[in-house]
């Protein structure tokens, strides 16, 4: 039998506390989750949370905001949702943060972002512009935040780390909406595209499912989080766990790639159960019986899991500080190339460069000038210093942009 109970109740191995003693003050992970109107989004959140996560606007202090983005026709009455039901609810951002157990030995802690109203509106042409500017906006913070002398990168860096898209199936395939939204943002943010609710699939109707949507992916050049070659095993062997692989249990293996397993087909409910080992599952029940929402044979809601919250945690959070901002950081700066009206370091002349660098020796010694500015007053002296540490900031920037011109140019390019 399984032990389903293994995630809320591990005990880190000798090797997983050497490879997590690094992370003193915990890991965090900011998650997007989009799809449409019950979906089945704080469903499963609740369960990879392993507690009820209120997502009202409005019920505790834990709500960091809740800005009105569009507000169309928000609904105001929320007790009689009956009375506005036929309006578009406009769309709007609700942001969570949450403390998670110490299951590996390390707290997480996991800032949700939801926008509410995406993909319900009778019209949904602006939910795309409003979500990607959202996310350009999360970029501009730590780019404007970067060239700031002292930098403050924990309160501003809002950016997601993953997107979970939340894919209902329809007898049409994947909506033209949802095809378009991944499309606009799928440069901006890890993608990971999730089939919610596939206890309602056949098994043939949701590899078919699957099938269309990875096809959909394809043609339509969405970028998904690469999992490269990575196999389920290493992922469940960071929790002590082994794919089930009894015959006629798991469609998986050890060595299954997790690509070949994208989109996750999950099955989640609010319905809890405490086991005779006193560890609580999520249970979904059936006139003929239920289903654990833990249980890998049930669906891949445990491997999925156990992807963002340990085997790829940190290459979620490298890849979107490394690849995806890096990529925005290029083109801002190339797009823009950085017009100031400041001095520029590397022209100026020896003397004025020397005399920027030595400034602090020099304050006491007879009175100098740098254009027109007194280099012993101080306030001259605090804007030399700013404009020596921003032109240094500019100088490297100019470097990385060249070295990526270089890259594309190059004749190496195939090879890059
Ligand atoms: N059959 C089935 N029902 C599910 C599953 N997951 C969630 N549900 C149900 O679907 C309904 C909507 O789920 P929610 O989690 O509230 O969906 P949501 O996307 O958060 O919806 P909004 O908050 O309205 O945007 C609820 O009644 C859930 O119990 C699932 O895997 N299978």
């Amino acid at each position: 039998m399984n032990d389903y109970s293994a995630l809320e109740h591990h005990t880190p191995n000798r090797d997983e506390l050497r490879r997590r003693k690094g992370y003193k003050k915990g890991l965090q992970l900011s998650i997007l989750l989009l799809g449409e109107k019950g979906s089945g989004k704080s469903t499963f959140l609740n369960n990879l949370c392993g507690k009820h996560i209120s997502l009202s606007d409005d019920d505790d202090d834990e709500v960091a905001k809740n800005a009105a983005i569009k507000k169309g026709n928000a609904i105001q009455d929320t007790n009689a949702e009956y009375k506005t039901a036929h309006l578009s609810p406009g769309l709007r951002i609700v942001t969570k943060r949450v403390y998670l157990n110490d299951e590996l030995g390390v707290p997480i802690t996991l800032d949700i972002i939801l926008f509410p109203g995406c993909g319900d509106n009778v019209d949904n042409s602006q939910s795309s512009v409003e979500i990607k500017r959202y996310l350009d906006q999360q970029f501009e913070n730590v780019l404007k935040e970067e060239v700031r002398i002292k930098r403050n990168t924990r309160d501003t860096d809002g950016r997601p780390h993953v997107c979970l898209y939340f894919l209902k199936s329809t007898p049409r395939g994947v909506k033209k909406f949802d095809v378009e939204l991944m499309k606009t943002i799928c440069d901006k943010v890890n993608l990971i595209p999730i089939i919610p609710k596939a206890d309602g699939l056949t098994e043939a109707e949701l590899a078919l499912h699957k099938d269309i949507v990875r096809q959909e992916i394809l043609q339509n050049d969405i970028h998904v989080f690469d999992f490269k070659s990575d196999n389920l095993g290493e992922t469940l062997a960071l929790y002590d766990m082994d794919v089930d692989s009894n015959p006629g249990k798991s469609k998986y293996s050890r060595d299954t790639k997790i690509k070949d397993i994208s989109p996750f087909a999950i099955i989640c409910s609010n319905a809890i159960r405490t086991t005779a080992e006193n560890s609580v599952e999520h249970i979904r029940e059936y006139e003929w019986g239920s289903l654990i929402v833990e249980d890998q044979t049930t669906s891949d809601f445990i491997y999925l899991k156990a992807i963002l919250l340990g085997s790829h945690l940190q290459e979620l959070k490298d890849v979107t500080n490394n690849v995806l901002y890096e990529n925005y950081r290029a083109e801002i700066l190339t797009e823009k190339k950085i017009h100031c009206d400041i001095p520029n370091y590397s022209y100026m002349d020896e003397g004025s460069r020397e005399s920027i660098s030595n400034v602090s020796t020099r304050r006491s010694s007879s009175s100098r000038t740098l254009g027109n500015l007194d280099l012993n007053d101080e306030n001259a002296y605090k804007i030399y210093k700013e404009i020596d540490e921003k032109n240094k900031i500019i100088e490297d920037y100019q470097k990385k942009i060249d070295s990526l011109e270089r890259m594309l140019t190059g004749p190496d390019k195939s090879k890059a």
